[in-house]
């Protein structure tokens, strides 16, 4: 699959991110596989994964498009969504049709510039390249720069944008109104009404991860909402 991919083919759909850090219980590129087919089941539009092995996994797996990405630390960047073009190479040998990059405007590991990066990929390789933003101001610039898809993942995830537990609905609302590339809502969506207010807002497509691929996440906010009623009986107990 290539740049023929048709991303009205994803309009007003929902695409699920499997991924998993070591430690996890969930961890491993077969699990990952696992979470990808369930998505489908359920009617997912595409897999987001992340790291070169998830990638190629999935990709031998399913028919549907991957966006790949690869998460890693460098000490001289804050950026970690597959921040460097040498990164964005490997996620694209692995199969992605779609490579997510952090198109922020933070210095990257090396000094390499986002506007560099983009040129190379757009000439060596056919995947469409995501943006993930935190801002409008960012969004807007990565239509400028090429990228065929801008998404709020960063949004919360960038020290001066906003801080909440919900999705960045007013980010969403203006990105669809300010850009024409389509745009994804991705970030803290947890639920089916969460999803489709994203869309209500102007999104293009909804990415879900934590939801529905990170279940001790979720189990984690279960038990932490009901331990209050918990402590709280056990005290009345005496
Ligand atoms: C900020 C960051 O690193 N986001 C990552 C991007 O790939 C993933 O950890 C998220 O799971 C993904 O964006 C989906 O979001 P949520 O898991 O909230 O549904």
């Amino acid at each position: 699959m290539s740049k023929t991919i048709d991303l009205t083919g994803l309009r007003g759909g929902m695409v699920v991110s499997c991924q998993a850090y070591p430690g996890d219980a969930t961890y491993g590129s077969e699990i990952m596989v696992r979470f990808a087919l369930a998505a489908l089941e359920g009617g997912a539009l595409a897999i987001r994964a992340n790291s070169p092995p998830d990638i190629s996994a999935i990709k031998q797996a399913v028919k549907v498009p991957v966006i790949g990405l690869w998460k890693r630390v460098y000490a001289d960047s804050d950026v970690y969504i597959t921040a460097t073009r040498a990164d964005a190479m490997a996620v694209v040998t692995a199969g992605a049709d779609i490579v997510a990059l952090d198109a922020t405007a933070r210095r990257r590991p090396g000094g390499e510039s986002l506007q560099e990066v983009v040129s190379y990929l757009k000439r060596e390789t056919d995947a469409l390249l995501m943006a993930d933003v935190s801002t409008l101001e960012e969004g807007i610039q990565a239509e400028r720069l090429g990228f065929d898809i801008v998404s709020t993942t960063l949004s919360g995830y960038t020290p001066y944008s906003p801080q909440t537990s919900d999705p960045d609905y007013a980010l969403i609302a203006a990105l669809s109104r300010s850009i024409r590339v389509p745009v994804f809502a991705e970030g803290r969506i947890h639920t089916p009404e969460q999803a489709r207010r994203c869309l209500e807002n102007g999104a293009h497509t909804v990415v879900v991860g934590t939801a529905l691929t990170r279940p001790h996440v979720m189990t984690r906010k279960f038990v932490d909402e009901i331990s209050h009623v918990r402590d709280r009986s056990q005290v009345e107990r005496g």
